[in-house]
């Protein structure tokens, strides 16, 4: 995975989300639902819950203990692992008693590096490739773009 993915050089970005109070929580979403892009996604909370995550069709509440990291699999993970390790899809309501604050610390491969199963994964006859390759910028800029119909990143990479 680090000869791979270059992780000498990788990449780490830091999110910080801060969800206030809403007087009608049921009327409103702090982040929609989404995978990250990136190997791993490591989130801290305020103690404050509000994460949900997608399993098996149903969206599951995650408690928020403060001091506690989390790590979620993440769409390069998936992509690496050719779909061995899947991608967590996931969101966070609010509320309307606390405000919740929530870092997330992306941990990615840098920019420049293509990211595609790994070859030692793959045969041709039993396992092939189930996504195409894609250098990391492109998939930010097609994360941000306006060309994916609503349809994710990781849809648009798989074959
Ligand atoms: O606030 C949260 O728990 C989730 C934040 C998140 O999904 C993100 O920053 O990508
Ligand atoms: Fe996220």
């Amino acid at each position: 995975m680090e000869d791979r993915m270059n992780l000498d050089s990788g990449l780490q970005m830091i999110a910080a989300n801060l969800y206030p109070p809403c007087p009608q929580p049921e009327l409103a979403m702090g982040i929609p639902p989404h995978s990250d892009h990136g190997l791993l996604n490591l989130l801290m909370q305020n103690g404050v819950s509000g994460l949900q995550v997608l399993h098996n069709g149903k969206w599951i509440n995650v408690s928020s203990t403060s001091n506690c990291l989390l790590a979620f699999v993440s769409d390069h993970l998936e992509v690496v692992s050719n779909g061995k390790y899947k991608s967590v899809v996931h969101r966070a309501v609010v509320s309307n008693k606390a405000t919740r604050i929530s870092l997330a610390i992306v941990i990615a491969p840098s920019l420049d590096t293509v990211v595609e199963p790994a070859k030692e994964l793959l045969d041709s006859q039993n396992n092939p490739a189930a996504y195409i390759g894609m250098k990391h910028r492109d998939y930010l800029q097609l994360q941000s773009s306006n060309r994916l119909n609503g349809k994710s990143v990781l849809d648009n990479v798989k074959i």
